[in-house]
């Protein structure tokens, strides 16, 4: 991954498998939202291949791109709503986009996506009028529209309270579970990183490529990287000087 002659990440091999809640981790500008970006097309690669489904999304023509497209739900890190239509014509815009669906086949999908994302009754309400916790459930509710395949989130619970945050992680795990789709997600928090995750990758901004790949949990106790170690420990760390 490069913009123009600057190098970002090189050598990154990995799998993201179906089911898994795969996240994207590093210190700060080792290239983890343009990794994202990369496996959303926004970006090509400087070298190399992104595959979904073993097929070349990278070399695919503009039409199959689009269709595997379609399979996936994005949400970005400041929500993305559009601030002048209501939550429910936000969640009603991708089918309007991309299916046949009658108006009152949308009124039901919407009803019930937001109903999944605990906003039922909130379809008349403006993003302002709404808290940041429920601006990113919108969002959410927007993104799985369609039924998604994957999920994709950049940080998606930067700007909340550690509470807000966490019922937002149990949600993204119950929609996981309701919609079956696989997860990727860039993020800076521990908690969600162990409670949710079970596959991950590291970037390192120095050597600039990745140094661990796998379950987070068992990359806290047994990499044989102590910066990745050293990173996913200071949860362990700031809950020890909170108790003191
Ligand atoms: N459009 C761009 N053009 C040139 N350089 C960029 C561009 N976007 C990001 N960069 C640079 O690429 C590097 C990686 O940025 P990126 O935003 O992917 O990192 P990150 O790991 O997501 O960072 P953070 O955790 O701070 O959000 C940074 O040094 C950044 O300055």
């Amino acid at each position: 991954m490069a913009y123009g002659p600057r190098l970002i990440q090189r050598d990154l091999s990995f799998d993201v498998n179906r089911g898994d809640i795969f996240v994207i981790m590093g210190g700060s500008g080792c290239g983890k939202s343009t990794l994202l970006k990369h496996m959303l097309g926004l970006i090509q690669p400087a070298a190399g291949d992104i595959l979904y489904n073993g097929k070349s999304f990278t070399r695919a023509d503009p039409a199959s791109r689009d269709a595997m497209r379609r399979g996936w739900g994005i949400t970005y890190q400041s929500g993305g709503l559009f601030s002048s239509m209501t939550v429910g014509e936000n969640v009603t815009l991708p089918m309007q986009l991309y299916t046949r669906y009658s108006e009152a086949e949308i009124r039901d999908v919407v009803n019930y996506k937001l109903a999944l994302v605990g906003l039922a009754g909130y379809q008349s309400y403006y993003p302002s009028e709404i808290s940041g916790g429920m601006r990113k459930r919108a969002a959410l509710a927007r993104a799985i529209a369609l039924d998604p395949d994957i999920l994709f989130f950049d940080e998606p619970s930067a700007g909340l309270d550690p509470i807000s945050s966490s019922l937002l992680d149990e949600l993204i795990v119950q929609l996981k579970e309701s919609i079956g789709a696989t997860v990727v997600m860039v993020t800076h928090e521990l908690p969600s990183i162990f409670s949710i995750a079970n596959n991950s990758v590291y970037l390192d901004a120095n050597s600039k490529t990745m140094i661990a790949y796998g379950n987070p949990r068992e990359l806290r106790d047994h990499s044989d990287q102590p910066v990745v170690r050293q990173f996913l420990a200071r949860e362990a760390s700031a809950a020890a000087e909170n108790a003191q």
